[in-house]
């Protein structure tokens, strides 16, 4: 896994590779904004592309100038460099990049205070005004500069950080940034862009190594991390020669009802297909022949079998579409303490009987949606606040807490934050949850911890959804397909 560091870290970084390395920092600087004009040059490979770089004069700025350079001598012949001096301190590394860059045919226009802004007529801007040295909210000139590019409607390219966003901390609604399409980040993706509201600043981003010592980040303390396919190959036991069903654990699935069988029903069939070595349902009766018809590999328990027949079972997985029957969840908290996944429904029944949490059984994994978590744990006003509430309760009552999102958040009892890259908008669609906690019961029932079952689940479940967009073409994917789609994946590791 690999660490997400604060600004502050990335400096210490920076600092250490240059003394370590050795590097001059204006070297440093252009490895960066070589790394930063490579991605460039993919999103727009035509030379003519109009391109405005507007810089500021601290590090940030730095880069920019270097990138109109670099750009200047691959051939980009229309390149425009705006300079906001809008104070009166640069930096070493941005005066050198000016003077290197006055001996070249790029243009560059500089404003001061309060200087009319003329009209942006390229096509393409990017943003080099402020980068991870953010300190304050923009006001004055920066945002009526932002407002103006904003105003223009072009395509927006931010070096390193759109200007205006932090690195890390609570993203204010109202705070004004500049707008980027796409973000060129160095060496790691900050914190905030995980965050939902980075959505009002940014489309896309993407990291560019720009070959800041990799030791010391990842010796760094970081309370994120970064799921990599890396971990989920290790992680991933592979099926053993000689085993057999009972090898891979017995997975009880409680969930449906009357209008919201379909719930029950894909949640067992991503057990099934995540391989749990049996898979049994505990669903109203009415449900077994849509059940037997979609999957005859599930077997049946009846609610009042499940006392006598509880022993049998590996994990749990409750709540999705449980509806009226959600006082099972109550009678299942009473029984032997089992590895248990608590969805949907059985959220909702937390969330009103608080005094359940107590009695939830050691290390079992939560899966709230932004609703289900606030109304478990009280409104939140920011995503900032509510990770900070679920890393507390993970810590506090030894839970997993598995925060769903575009990226979601996966808080584990050591006080630590995984965060899922994998996933897509197309899976934005009803009965995804039934699926994901199919599979985390399925890893559990196999034996793999509650942060490994939530890793793998999280990591496989998005892995899905982004091949079927990526190969077969799919704008929305319906849950079912990922389900079908989970043994090509899981054949892949
Ligand atoms: N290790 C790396 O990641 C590398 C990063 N590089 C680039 O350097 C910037 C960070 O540069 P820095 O000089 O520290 O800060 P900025 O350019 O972001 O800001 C300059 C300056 O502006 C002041 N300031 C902060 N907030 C405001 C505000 N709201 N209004 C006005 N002024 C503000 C403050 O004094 C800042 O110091 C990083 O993002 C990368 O782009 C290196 O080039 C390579 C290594
Ligand atoms: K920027």
């Amino acid at each position: 896994m690999k660490n997400v560091i604060s600004s502050a870290q990335m400096r210490d970084a920076d600092r250490h590779t240059i003394d370590t390395a050795p590097i001059a920092s204006v070297d440093l600087m252009e490895r960066a904004s070589l790394a930063f004009v490579g991605a460039f040059m993919q999103l727009y490979p035509d030379r003519h592309v109009s391109v405005l770089v507007c810089c500021g004069t601290g590090n940030n700025g730095g880069d920019g100038l270097a990138i109109a350079r670099l750009l200047q001598g691959h051939g980009y012949d229309a390149v425009t460099v705006w300079i906001a001096r809008f104070t009166e301190r640069e930096t070493d590394d941005f005066a050198t990049n000016l003077t290197r860059l006055h001996n070249t045919p790029v243009t560059v226009a500089e404003f001061l205070p309060a200087d009319e802004l003329p009209e942006i007529r390229q096509s393409v801007v990017i943003d080099a005004l402020l980068g991870s040295g953010l300190n304050k909210p923009l006001t004055g000139d920066w945002l009526r500069l932002v407002e103006h590019i904003n105003q223009a409607s072009k395509q927006v390219v931010a070096v390193d950080i759109p200007t205006g966003l932090r690195a890390n901390g609570i993203i204010p609604a109202t705070e004004p940034t500049i707008f980027a399409h796409e973000v060129i980040t160095f060496q790691r993706p900050k914190l905030s862009f995980f965050f939902p509201e980075s959505a009002q600043t940014m489309d896309r981003f993407q990291v560019v190594d720009i070959g800041l010592d990799e030791a010391f980040i990842e010796g760094a303390p970081a309370d994120f991390k970064l799921v990599e396919p890396e971990d989920i190959r290790l992680a991933y036991r592979k099926r053993k020669p000689f085993s057999h069903k009972g090898t891979y654990g017995h997975a009880l699935i409680i969930a449906g009802d009357t209008s919201t069988m379909g719930a029950a029903i894909l949640c067992c069939g991503a057990s099934l297909f995540s391989g749990a070595g049996l898979t049994t349902a505990c669903i109203p009766q009415e449900g077994l022949l849509a059940l037997n018809t979609r999957h005859p590999e599930v077997m049946y328990c009846a609610m009042a079998d499940l006392p006598d027949l509880w022993d049998r079972f590996d994990a749990i997985g409750i709540g999705p579409g449980l509806g009226r029957r959600v006082a099972l969840f109550e009678k299942c908290l009473a029984y032997e303490p089992k590895p248990m996944v608590i969805d949907a429904d059985a959220l909702t029944a937390l969330a009103h009987e608080q005094s359940l949490l107590d009695k939830l059984p050691a290390r079992s994994i939560l899966t709230p949606h932004m609703k289900e978590f606030d109304r478990l744990f009280g409104d939140h006003g920011t995503w900032w606040d509510r990770v900070r509430t679920a890393r507390e309760q993970a810590n506090a009552r030894g839970l997993v807490i598995v925060l769903k999102n575009r990226y979601t958040f996966i808080a584990i009892p050591d006080g630590r934050v995984l965060i899922n890259l994998t996933g897509n908008p197309a899976m934005a669609t009803g009965g995804m949850g039934d699926v994901l906690t199919g599979m985390l019961v399925a890893f559990l029932a196999q034996g793999y911890t509650p942060e490994e079952a939530a890793m793998l689940a999280c990591y496989l479940h998005g892995a899905a959804g982004d091949r079927l967009v990526a190969d077969v073409g799919m704008a929305v994917v319906p849950a079912t397909q990922v389900i079908e789609h989970l043994p090509a994946i899981n054949g892949m590791l």
